[in-house]
């Protein structure tokens, strides 16, 4: 029989609802060694306040041997320790590299086998650059620190996948960001992991216009004209199956949501409010074409409710479920 995966959790933003879910988690049963990474008092700190009894161990976090989530009110913990004091729903940028030092671990302990994959809970992209480092999210800080030239945000929820072709960008930069191969690379990127880490075998991947209409044959635009659809017929030619371009108003259509195996949007927010309309919650963020496997909340630190006990950890549990099946994949291929 194979073994269970190891799932590395990164409890994000100590000021938000990270901490949270991640304390619910140890009252679901898992098929994977969960280890949590966070600050052991913060933890218990916060389930105190949440008024919910946990028991933290370390005994699997550091060995290689794995064994299923108990449920049973208790949380692996990989220790952090937290650089200031951690109050429920106020930042404090003192605390912006003990965030990211929980994801150097988590990654780092990605690449060498230690874990199988990595599930983030939110950081607060605001608190880290006024601590003065640069950071727009997850996605381009594990891009980075893994050189990996480039990867794509793909959100999965409500039986539909939307990907970006660009992520965290002023919207007056996403035209130039768009050029034929950083696209063309997207859609490849899009493409392989569908096949290989999706088990879609030919993938129909529906893809969206940057303009209105789809630039109404140049007169709102031409992006579509000079950029996307020449994209788009050369990797048809190689028997991608692409549909597009597509107006995005209709592109999400009832009718097309049973066509289309993924929805490529050209920025983010035409791609995430449709998304987020449809399965807010229950979503998860992945991040393909990094030599790890991540995923990640589709929410973020929703500060107004840490520490409430209003979280949901819906999402969370949505994202361990994905990396255990992608994990699994690998494992076992
Ligand atoms: N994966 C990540 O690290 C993400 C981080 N963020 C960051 O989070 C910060 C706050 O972002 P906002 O736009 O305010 O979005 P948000 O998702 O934190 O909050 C939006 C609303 O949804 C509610 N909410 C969010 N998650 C919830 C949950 N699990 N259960 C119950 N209610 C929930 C909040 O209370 C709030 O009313 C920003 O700094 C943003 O960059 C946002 C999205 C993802
Ligand atoms: N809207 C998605 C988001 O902000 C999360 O991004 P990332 O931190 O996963 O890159």
């Amino acid at each position: 029989m194979a073994r269970l995966p190891r799932i590395a959790i990164t409890s994000g933003e100590p000021a938000g609802i990270g901490l949270d879910i991640c304390i619910k988690l140890a009252y679901t049963a898992l098929p994977a060694s969960l280890v949590v990474l966070a600050d052991p008092a913060a933890l218990q700190t916060r389930a105190a306040q949440l008024n919910l009894p946990l028991t933290l161990r370390t005994d699997d976090a550091s060995s290689v041997v794995s064994k299923a989530h108990p449920g049973d009110g208790s949380l692996c913990v990989l220790p952090v320790p937290a650089h200031a004091p951690v109050n429920a729903g106020k930042l404090d940028p003192a605390n912006s590299r003990y965030v990211l030092a929980m994801l150097d671990r988590a990654r780092e302990g990605c690449v060498s086998g230690e874990f199988d994959a990595m599930v983030t809970a939110p950081v607060h992209k605001g608190i880290i650059n006024d601590a003065g480092i640069a950071f727009t999210g997850h996605t381009e800080y594990l891009a980075d620190t893994t050189r990996t030239a480039q990867v794509v945000m793909m959100l999965v929820g409500d039986g539909m996948r939307v990907a970006l072709a660009t992520t965290h960008l002023p919207l007056t930069q996403v035209s130039a960001a768009i050029t034929r191969q950083s696209l063309a690379t997207t859609i490849r990127i899009l493409h392989h992991d569908l096949v290989h880490k999706f088990g879609i075998a030919n993938p129909v991947i529906y893809v969206a216009g940057l303009n209105p209409h789809a630039g109404e044959n140049g007169y709102l635009g031409d992006e579509e004209i000079n950029t996307i659809n020449p994209v788009l017929d050369e990797l048809r030619a190689e028997g991608m199956r692409l549909i597009g371009a597509l107006p995005a108003d209709t592109m999400f259509s009832q009718k097309n949501l049973a066509k289309a195996d993924a929805f490529l949007a050209m920025y983010h927010d035409q791609g995430l409010t449709v998304l987020k309309h449809a399965s807010f919650g229950e979503g998860v963020n992945v991040t393909l074409g990094l030599p790890i496997i991540r995923t990640s909340v589709d929410h973020g630190t929703a500060l107004d409710i840490a520490g409430t006990g209003q979280a949901d950890a819906g999402s969370m549990l949505s994202a361990i479920t994905l990396a255990i099946d992608m994990a699994n994949k690998r494992i076992t291929s």
